[in-house]
């Protein structure tokens, strides 16, 4: 049977790229299911489940790879799916095609206008649900705290899913978010997208980049409130972010019924933290973070303790593995507040979040993109074993604090607050003022 694989160009031809892929798929089933019968039809399946990485191997944004993406603006400006145009198309229909064949959600191009829409018809592919399988899915945080005099689960509704995105994906979107970070820098993303610290010092915010709408962390200099800022516009969410959503809600780490439409890309640099805070009630629950690039800590309690510039202690800290995707609901995002001290090394986090309709900015229209998208349907396959998160030993499980401990994290606690209040960065304005290079 050595031969299927000459045959393959003869068996497709004549076959668009879908219909090239489900053949292969196929062959590739086939091949499986005969005990490696057809052992010499070497296929890329592409999929690797081991998420350790090496920042190192990832490209550094330089002014080369601006003008690649410059470059590549020379095809025609897409018309975003929201409705407007951003000027330079995020991404080429090529790259786009690249993204969604990489992600396993299979895509296909509509009619030649640039538009990529969902082909339901593929979405049951075993390759599919063969790697959803293979995600490690820990629902069971617990820390309890007194508040109130009562105990409560302050991490209750949390969820860490992780080898959700293998190294090869991780690749892709740590150079896009690259690009995109090197179009900011030359103001090709819309002025609020893209937003630097003003002053640099260890524990002193992070790079941002705001896709769907404007966010205000903390009061303004224009003394506008914290929250979606409505009458304010950046950029659309690219579409290789909107796979990485598709992706979510099909492999259930997502609900249907709270599809995010905004999302917020944080790139840390070593000592950038993120301060204690809880995300604002602007959008719903459940949101989710995934990370990249370095494996860092994040840090819940009701009360979190600032101990020195990006350093916080708090009653529990959830290692997120690179790949991961932790979910915030129920208590862990409305009792617990959350901090990302000082990172280690480079590392990049993007949150993914849906606004409350009535906060949605002005110019807010729906994306078809985003609409209806389900979990994968119930198949045998979806009933493989689910494996358990092996790498939460780190997870400090900490029972009612005594006296003494809730006097010393009640005395810092006002002391992080205030930090949370004067310290976290304004975002959504651009300045590369006296920030040192960064060391991408
Ligand atoms: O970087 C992270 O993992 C956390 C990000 C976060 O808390 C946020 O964007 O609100
Ligand atoms: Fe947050």
């Amino acid at each position: 049977m050595s031969n299927l694989s000459d045959l393959l160009p003869y068996l497709s031809q004549g076959f668009c790229s879908t219909c090239k892929e489900l053949l292969e798929s196929r062959l590739r089933n086939l091949h499986q299911n005969n005990n490696g019968k057809f052992d010499c039809i070497a296929l890329d399946d592409g999929y690797k489940s081991d998420s350790s990485t090496d920042s190192s191997r990832f490209s550094k944004p330089d002014n080369r790879a601006i003008s690649h993406v410059q470059a590549t603006s020379s095809t025609p400006a897409s018309v975003r799916s929201n409705g407007y145009s951003v000027g330079h198309p995020v991404l080429t229909q090529s790259t786009e095609s690249r993204i969604n064949k990489e992600f396993g959600n299979k895509l296909s191009v509509n009619g030649g206008n640039g538009r990529v829409v969902p082909d339901e018809k593929n979405v049951t592919s075993s390759e599919e649900q063969i790697r959803m399988s293979k995600v490690g899915r820990k629902k069971d945080f617990v820390c309890v705290e007194t508040i109130k005099g009562r105990p409560v689960n302050v991490l209750q509704g949390l969820e860490l899913h992780t080898r959700v995105f293998d190294d090869k994906e991780q690749k892709q979107i740590v150079d896009f978010v690259y690009d995109m970070q090197r179009m900011g820098q030359s103001r090709n993303l819309r002025e609020r997208t893209y937003s630097e610290p003003r002053k640099w010092m260890r524990g002193k915010g992070r790079v941002t980049m705001q896709f769907g709408c404007c966010y205000n962390y903390a009061v303004d200099k224009k003394g506008n409130p914290p929250g979606i800022m409505r009458d304010e516009e950046v950029d659309p969410i690219p579409a290789l972010f909107k796979s990485m959503i598709r992706r979510m809600v099909r492999w259930s780490i997502l609900p249907p019924s709270c599809i995010p439409n905004s999302c917020i890309v944080n790139i840390y640099d070593e000592g950038d933290c993120i301060p204690p805070h809880i995300d604002h009630h602007d959008f719903l629950r459940p949101f989710c973070t995934v990370s990249f690039l370095t494996e860092s800590s994040i840090v819940f309690g009701s009360n979190l303790r600032t101990i020195a510039p990006g350093e916080f202690s708090g009653a529990a800290s959830i290692p997120l593995p690179v790949g991961s995707v932790l979910v915030l609901k129920g208590n862990g995002a409305d009792v617990a507040k959350h901090c990302v001290p000082a990172v280690a090394a480079k590392r990049i986090s993007i949150t993914f979040r849906k606004m409350d309709d009535s906060k949605r900015p002005f110019q807010f229209s729906l994306d078809p993109e985003l609409q209806g998208i389900l979990p994968l349907g119930s198949s045998p396959m979806n009933k493989l074993p689910v494996p358990q998160v092996s790498n939460l030993q780190n997870l400090q499980r900490h029972s009612v604090p005594s006296q003494h401990d809730s006097e010393t994290v009640r005395k810092a606690s006002s002391k992080s607050i205030q930090f949370e209040e004067v310290d976290f960065p304004p975002l959504g304005a651009s300045s590369t003022a006296s920030r040192p290079k960064s060391k991408n």
